[in-house]
């Protein structure tokens, strides 16, 4: 089975590209941005129409979550007219895409944990087009699993655990968003659900095709994520000593996105209807700092 994926060389695509060698059957194509941009009209379906895959992952984005408030057409352009232009290609070969989203569609004023059926409203431009892309997903190919995914780190890239490291080693004392909650999530566990998924479909010719929320466990703030970093990484001598944390509101930290206080979701149909639960943090945590101990 031939996955073409898009995205390679992103956080989630560079686990599944070094994890799809552990399923039989399964092979990955993975053009680089300069082969297929998604930014540009067409390339998609013509990507599509050239590597004639047995399914899609597409793993590719615009992720710049604050950078995208003044790049609003280009993170359009890859966020939701990418997805789209993949669906029709898609749809009309009967091949099935499997894409990501992401918490950033709620506005995070829910007392509960979000549901995927939960009514949408993002609070910026990054949301808004993940939004759109999901809605262009749904409307142009039946044949589709999203998986809203959330605060994904690895050992590589570009996430909030490499940023804690990088700050924690040149400062005493950090300044760390207190009251935004929700669940981290390593990509190799994403890469892991995602090869799952299209092993099941390469046995069973179809899935549950529909919109599914895969969320890291136990739900964290910020501040707390931060210190289980830290405690993590001075054990696994990458760090001498870990600074302060110093918890903060957010409105002490303010960027040009604003970001859900409760990103908090509810993951149980995920597990109930496809078998996979919520996948522990902390495990990809310690494999993430592994890998960045050996580099
Ligand atoms: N990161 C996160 O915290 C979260 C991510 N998600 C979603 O999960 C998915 C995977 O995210 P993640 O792996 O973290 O993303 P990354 O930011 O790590 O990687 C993004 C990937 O998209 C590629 N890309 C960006 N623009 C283009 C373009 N114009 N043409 C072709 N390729 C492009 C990048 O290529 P290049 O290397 O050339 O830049 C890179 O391979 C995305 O849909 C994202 O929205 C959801 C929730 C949280
Ligand atoms: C660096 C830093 C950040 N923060 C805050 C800012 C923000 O609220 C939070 C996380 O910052 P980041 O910039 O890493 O997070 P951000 O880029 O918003 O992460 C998001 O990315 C997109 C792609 C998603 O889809 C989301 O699920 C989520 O993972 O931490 C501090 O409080 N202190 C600090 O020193
Ligand atoms: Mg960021």
């Amino acid at each position: 089975m031939k996955i073409l994926l898009t995205g390679g060389s992103g956080q989630v695509g560079t686990e599944i590209r070094r994890r799809v060698h552990r399923w039989d059957g399964l092979t990955v194509i993975a053009p680089t941005r300069a082969e297929l941009d998604l930014a540009r009209p067409g390339e998609v379906a013509v990507a599509v129409h050239r590597y004639a895959p047995d399914i899609v992952i597409n793993a590719g984005a615009y992720t710049a979550v604050d950078k995208a408030e003044s790049e609003p057409d280009l993170a359009e352009a890859v966020n939701a007219r990418a997805p789209g232009e993949l669906a029709k290609a898609c749809a009309a070969r009967h091949v099935p895409v499997l894409h990501f989203s992401t918490d950033y569609v709620f506005p995070g004023d829910a007392e509960h944990p979000y549901r995927p059926e939960d009514a949408t409203a993002p609070l910026g431009v990054y949301g808004a087009t993940k939004l759109a892309g999901e809605r262009a997903l749904r409307a142009g190919c039946p044949q589709h699993l999203i998986f809203r995914i959330s605060w994904v780190f690895a050992g590589h890239g570009a996430n909030f655990v490499r940023t804690m490291l990088r700050l924690g080693a040149q400062r005493d004392e950090l300044r760390i968003v207190a009251d935004q909650v929700g669940g981290p999530t390593y990509a190799g566990h994403i890469a892991d659900a995602a090869l799952h998924m299209v092993d099941r479909y390469r046995r069973d010719g179809t899935l549950a095709w529909g919109t599914y929320h895969y969320a890291g466990a136990p739900d964290v703030s910020w501040y707390a994520f931060a210190g289980e970093i830290f405690a993590r990484a001075v054990a696994a001598g990458i760090l001498v000593r870990a600074p302060r944390l110093v918890p903060i509101a957010t409105a002490e930290y303010p960027t040009p996105a604003r970001r859900p206080l409760n990103s908090r979701m509810d993951c149980s149909a995920t597990a109930s209807v496809l078998g996979l639960p919520r996948p522990d943090w902390r495990v990809g945590l310690d494999l993430a700092l592994a890998e960045l101990r050996a580099a």
